[in-house]
């Protein structure tokens, strides 16, 4: 059997090399460019197809050329999926597969990271010691377990971040449609409004859908506490920026740590040095020394990338042997 990974990474060779020789029977390609209308030919003579990429696919020739080509599924070596056209795939007979969980400690740990650095206002510390400035103005910090967390999203990520601070004693507050009991002794439910206007820090863990586009906007930022540090490493979409820019100059919040953003695809793992961003909003963002932007790197650990890889070829290889992967999305 063949299988074809679009935009593979080297740090992903090593555990692609370890898969394949517990699997002889599967052989595997793989390249550096996304799927899209121009490099779906590549796919001709696979069995199955990988990709992870933050650019959608919304042309429907992709679909119906890989169901041409006598593929069976789609597997994406990550958690959000929102770049596929669901119907597009269904109508064209390809399964769908994504991976949940690979990870959550990987994001989680990146909230408490970014937590520690508005907190403790290491970035305005850092930006006055530049020229000189070593005076402790502005910088008495809060401690974690005087301070209310809210989570919007408590899934596999916003529990993870949960328990995080609720071992540091944080109170932890969460809205959520789905209510889990395992979380009882970790997190209160409360409604959405309550978690904008109580929770010193507000951190977003939802996926992107119809429904958690710019969710967070004027009106949200305006309900939260002055004093708020606000996370968004979920999906770029579920912030309007330029109303995120907006708070933060009209101090209506404190502070901002964002691991996505609107417009992430042409600069997330794009060495951009003495070249335009062209993003308007994000220069603003980076110019804030109370706003930490990071590139999509949640995911990034060991760990994740192990099991965004293995998980996901255990997933074609179950849906190339006839049955359904637990996986499937579609
Ligand atoms: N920054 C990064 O590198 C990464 C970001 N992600 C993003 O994080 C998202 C969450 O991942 P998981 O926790 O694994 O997913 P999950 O499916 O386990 O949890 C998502 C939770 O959000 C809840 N939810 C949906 N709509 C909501 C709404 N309107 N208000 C409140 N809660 C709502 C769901 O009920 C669910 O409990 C992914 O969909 C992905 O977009 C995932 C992995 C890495
Ligand atoms: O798994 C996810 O969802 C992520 O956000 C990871 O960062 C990787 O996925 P892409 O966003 O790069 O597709």
């Amino acid at each position: 059997m063949k299988i074809l990974m679009y935009t593979v990474r080297p740090d992903e060779q090593g555990p692609i090399n370890e898969w394949v020789k517990q699997h002889p029977d599967y052989h595997i390609d793989t390249n550096t460019v996304p799927l899209n209308a121009d490099t779906v030919d590549l796919a001709k003579g696979y069995d199955g197809v990988v990709i992870l990429q933050h650019a959608s696919i919304p042309d429907p020739i992709v679909y119906q050329k890989l169901r041409e080509f006598g593929i069976k599924q789609l597997s994406l070596r990550s958690t959000g999926y929102e770049i596929i056209d669901l119907a597009e795939a269904t109508k064209n007979g390809l399964a769908v597969t994504n991976v949940p969980g690979y990870s959550p400690r990987s994001v989680s740990e990146l909230v408490l990271a970014d937590v520690m650095y508005l907190l403790r206002h290491l970035g305005e510390v850092r930006e006055r010691e530049q020229h000189g400035d070593f005076r402790w103005t502005n910088t008495e910090a809060k401690e974690i377990h005087t301070l209310t967390v809210g989570i919007i999203g408590a899934g596999k990520i916003g529990s993870a971040v949960a328990r995080i601070f609720r071992a540091l004693g944080a109170t932890v507050i969460a809205a959520d449609p789905i209510h889990r009991p395992d979380l009882n002794d970790t997190l209160t439910y409360v409604d959405h409004e309550t978690v904008y206007k109580t929770a010193d820090i507000v951190t977003m863990h939802t996926p992107l859908t119809d429904e958690t586009h710019h969710m967070i906007n004027a009106k949200v930022f305006k309900e939260m506490k002055s004093t708020a540090i606000f996370i968004n490493a979920s999906r770029g979409p579920v912030v309007k920026t330029e109303d995120l820019v907006d708070a933060l100059d009209n101090k209506e919040i404190a502070a901002a740590a964002i691991d996505t953003f609107e417009g992430e695809t042409p600069i997330v793992n794009h060495d951009l040095t003495g070249k335009p961003i062209h993003n308007d909003n994000l220069e603003k963002l980076l110019a804030m020394p109370n706003v930490n932007v990071s590139p999509h790197i949640g995911f990034y650990t060991e760990v994740a990338v192990q099991n965004m890889v293995e998980i996901t070829l255990n997933d074609v290889e179950t849906i190339l042997q006839g049955k359904t992967s637990l996986h499937q999305v579609n």
